[in-house]
């Protein structure tokens, strides 16, 4: 979907002279920093919405939908960028989202265990009317992981806001035997897509 203009050109309006601002209707602080990394001036207005997931639903299908309520929730007048993300693990087309609690996350991270998964991030972009979106995936294996391991992970790693019950950013990063695909994206933005889309959004005007 990405048209030619250079990442590059986006990164030098937003991230020098001066800053390209942008809202980005998310409470993630990971988000934050990543846009902040980036050299873009972020205001956050995060949006509060129900993030169940429909019965029958895929697991893109539910980001895709979450991150776009998330971006048309976010009440803006201007024709500043809008950001909004959701990021969902998806294991043998289950979806695992932040855990419940600590029961909750163990039981996810013993799922995860010695399998293949993928971490799905839905980006949408808004500016004034126009809104546009695109789902990234990144496949995450874990190696075998000891119930002890998981219980020392838990007692020492905030993970109750994460998706899947871990950071890859954080001392999960010892469970992690291969991945494929933006690790940004993992951590919960594919900063080049965001980018590449404010760019398309931006030639529209
Ligand atoms: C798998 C994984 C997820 N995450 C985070 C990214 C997302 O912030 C979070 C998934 O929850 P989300 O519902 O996508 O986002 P959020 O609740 O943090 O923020 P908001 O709904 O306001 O936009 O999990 C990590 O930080 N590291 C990881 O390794």
């Amino acid at each position: 979907m990405h048209r030619k203009r250079d990442v590059r050109a986006v990164k030098l309006e937003a991230g020098y002279a001066t800053p390209m601002e942008v809202i980005l209707a998310s409470r993630s602080p990971r988000r934050l920093f990543l846009l902040q990394a980036a050299g873009l001036a972020v205001e956050v207005r995060p949006s509060h919405i129900d993030e169940t997931a429909l019965t029958g639903e895929s697991v893109e299908d539910t980001v895709k939908r979450l991150c776009r309520e998330k971006a048309l929730a976010c009440k803006v007048d201007s024709d500043i960028p809008v950001i909004a993300a959701d990021t969902l693990v998806a294991i043998h087309g289950e979806a695992l989202g932040q855990p419940r609690d600590l029961t909750h996350a163990k039981q996810m991270l013993m799922k995860l265990s010695g399998h293949e998964h993928q971490v799905l991030t839905a980006v949408c972009v808004r500016v004034g009317e126009n809104i546009a979106s695109d789902c990234i995936r990144t496949s995450v294996r874990f190696r075998e992981i000891s119930e002890t391991e998981i219980e020392t992970y838990l007692l020492h790693n905030e993970i109750l806001d994460k998706a899947g019950s871990y950071a890859i950013q954080g001392g999960a990063a010892s469970f992690i035997e291969a991945i494929e695909g933006p690790l940004d994206n993992v951590i919960g933005l594919p900063v080049a897509t965001t980018l590449h889309m404010i760019a398309e959004m931006k030639d529209m005007q």
